[in-house]
């Protein structure tokens, strides 16, 4: 009979885990992704009830913008400026990718509808004020939205099986926040999953209500103090310093945006892109959600 070498159980976890780096995680990733994904605060409704396990219905315009044909006018814009913050996974800061003329329209159009923002723990959606302090308002597709649609696709080289969802501004005021979550959801093996976010700042008159990503790791010099939180490297109350505790935070800027993909390419999410809206301490910031839904067409089986 073989019997096992007799070592103590600390010898036996330390030949375990490069069983698990090396074997089990990787089979684990390849053939079972949605089972490594760490629970979602995904914030919005993928609803799968029409069709069980096979991503939304991408006709469902309350939730995809699908491409309807109809016309709209984009104005000659004068361009934005990209700065790359993280190849792996793509962060990029975007200056001026929404005008001051249609950041303002959008503040003025939507005014009127904000309704408590809900988060969405897989089962339930609920108004969670410890979680998402904040209003949010669903965009009408006029003009300059459509516009930005399209400036959303053509900045990622218009992918296909990508579908802009339908817009939200999302307004905080005083003490608003988004408690830390992920954007995706492990769902891409049933379906589909959030590949990218955009997060537009509409209005930021406002102290507070950072862009925080605790696992990014904070660029050296100090040419990105413009657009990230520098002084939270100084040290914390006890002496040490906070820097990697902290990451990034990206200041709201009125027509600046950051972009994140959230998906591997084998469709897993990155543990990189967990993400807050630190607290508002005064005024109020707006921001714009603009998620890419990646979908890819389901291969029909012959004789079905
Ligand atoms: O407002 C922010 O800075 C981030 C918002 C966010 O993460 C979200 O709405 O999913
Ligand atoms: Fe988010």
């Amino acid at each position: 009979m073989v019997s096992l070498p007799k070592f103590s159980t600390i010898t036996w976890a330390l030949y375990l885990i490069p069983v698990y780096i090396f074997i089990l995680d990787p089979l684990l990733r390849e053939y079972f992704p949605s089972l490594l994904a760490p629970p979602s605060d995904i914030d919005d409704v993928f609803d799968e009830s029409g069709a069980p396990g096979l991503g939304i219905d991408l006709t469902d315009d309350t939730f995809i913008s699908p491409e309807d044909g109809v016309p709209f006018n984009c104005p000659s814009t004068e361009g934005y400026r990209v700065h790359l913050l993280s190849r792996e996974p793509l962060v990029m800061y975007i200056e001026n990718f929404i005008s001051e003329t249609e950041a303002n329209h959008i503040l003025d159009t939507s005014v009127n509808k904000y309704t408590p923002s809900i988060v969405y723990d897989g089962k339930i959606e609920r108004v969670d004020p410890t979680k998402r302090l904040s209003d949010r308002a669903l965009l009408d597709r006029d003009d300059t939205v459509r516009c930005l649609e399209d400036r959303a696709r053509a900045f990622q080289g218009w992918r296909s099986d990508l579908y802009i969802e339908r817009m939200w501004a999302q307004r905080y005021n005083a003490s608003g926040h988004y408690r830390h979550h992920y954007d995706w959801a492990g769902s891409l093996a049933r379906g589909g999953d959030r590949f990218s976010t955009f997060m537009v700042y509409l209005d930021a008159d406002c102290e507070g209500g950072g862009t925080n990503f605790p696992r990014l790791r904070m660029p050296a010099g100090e040419g990105w103090c413009r657009f990230l939180e520098c002084d939270q490297r100084g040290v914390d109350e006890k002496g040490s310093s906070k820097v990697e505790q902290m990451g990034v935070t990206f200041k709201p800027i009125k027509g600046n945006a950051v972009f994140w993909e959230n998906l591997r390419g084998d469709g897993t999410g990155y543990s990189e892109t967990w993400h807050a809206a630190f607290p508002v301490t005064k005024g109020t910031k707006v921001g714009l959600n603009v998620w890419s839904w990646y979908q890819p067409k389901r291969k029909h089986r012959l004789g079905r």
